[in-house]
């Protein structure tokens, strides 16, 4: 890895395969060496993957930019007993942000009664566009997990990481006053399983190198990011990276961006998978409650500490 920062992206192509016709190849095998190596050296890869169409995602970024211009009433229906599913913005410390969430999203359903909340007069087209990304995002993140799996050998007994729903979040980052260099969100890991990211084409993701550089990301218009959250690092007993990222806006554009997040299901216990525990490989966290970490993450004793740190001052991984 050289020092040009741009090296410390892993680029993955996955347009050229597809789990069903090819599990087994030569072609497989590589890229789950790939995708395992971006996982654990990095924390984070660039995916391109040309299976979901420029106009569905230019459909879903017109959808994000209606959806954020509704009066702010409306957005603030958008509650869930869980802080990361629902609406979240007009923060002092965060003022270019603003979110919403939709639980369960690859459920049609769930998306229609998002759109039955936020357009009680209906808003067909944005249920329609929303749904159909959702599911190719999730092909996208099955595929990802086939990999993973594949790649540490337990695609054979395993067809699943930990049960999850996916978790869409949709985000806008207002431009910065004046176009300054301003924080969008602020530096952390991802508490769900992992992310599955795509925007507009207006930049701002940063991504923390393991040596403490920060890196700026410009995936291309057809790639996605990859993002390791910490319930995959405490799988794969640390052996995958969980890399603090955030992003900084500059220039005169809004930024628009849309995560896929496989969500542990309430009552989901996190903790590694014996195979991965071995003697050169001794267990690095104490199993624990997934929702329990999530109240923990958001309490004011881990406010004041690095994200990638929670995961193990987490109380039972001291
Ligand atoms: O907007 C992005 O690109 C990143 C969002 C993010 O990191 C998050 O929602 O956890
Ligand atoms: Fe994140």
């Amino acid at each position: 890895m050289g020092s040009d920062p741009s090296s410390q992206i892993p680029v993955i192509n996955f347009s050229l395969v597809s789990p069903e016709l090819d599990r087994g190849t030569k072609e497989w095998h590589l890229l789950c060496e790939k995708v395992r190596e971006a996982c654990e050296s990095y924390g984070y890869f660039e995916v391109v993957y040309d299976k979901i169409s420029s106009v569905l995602q230019a459909e879903t970024f017109s959808d994000l930019k209606e959806l954020f211009g509704l009066p702010l009433e409306t957005k603030k229906k958008n509650v869930n007993p869980n802080p990361f599913y629902a609406y979240a913005g007009q923060y002092a410390t965060a003022s270019l942000y603003e979110s919403l969430g939709i639980e369960d999203a690859s459920d049609p359903d769930s998306v229609r009664r998002f759109e039955e909340l936020m357009w009680p007069q209906g808003n067909d087209f944005f249920s329609k566009t929303i749904s159909s990304i959702t599911q190719q995002m999730d092909e996208l993140n099955r595929t990802t997990r086939t990999l993973i799996l594949d790649a540490y050998g337990l695609g054979e007994t395993l067809n699943s990481i930990m049960p999850c729903t996916t978790l869409l979040r949709l985000t806008k980052y207002k431009a910065s006053p004046n176009g300054e260099y301003m924080e969008g969100i602020t530096a952390h890991t991802d508490k769900l399983l992992s992310a599955l990211l795509c925007a507009n084409q207006v930049f701002g993701l940063e991504v923390e190198a393991k040596d403490g550089q920060w890196i700026k990301l410009f995936p291309s218009p057809n790639s996605f990011i990859y993002m390791v959250g910490d319930p995959l690092m405490a799988w794969s007993n640390g052996r995958m990276h969980a890399a603090n990222h955030r992003v900084m806006m500059e220039g005169y554009e809004d930024r628009y961006s849309l995560g896929a997040f496989p969500a542990p299901m309430e009552g989901t216990t996190i903790k590694p998978i014996k195979e991965l525990v071995d003697e050169e490989h001794p267990q690095i966290l104490e199993e624990f409650d997934y929702m329990e970490f999530i109240r923990f993450s958001l309490s004011k004793e881990s406010l004041t500490m690095d994200s990638a740190r929670q995961a193990f001052a987490f109380p039972g991984n001291y």
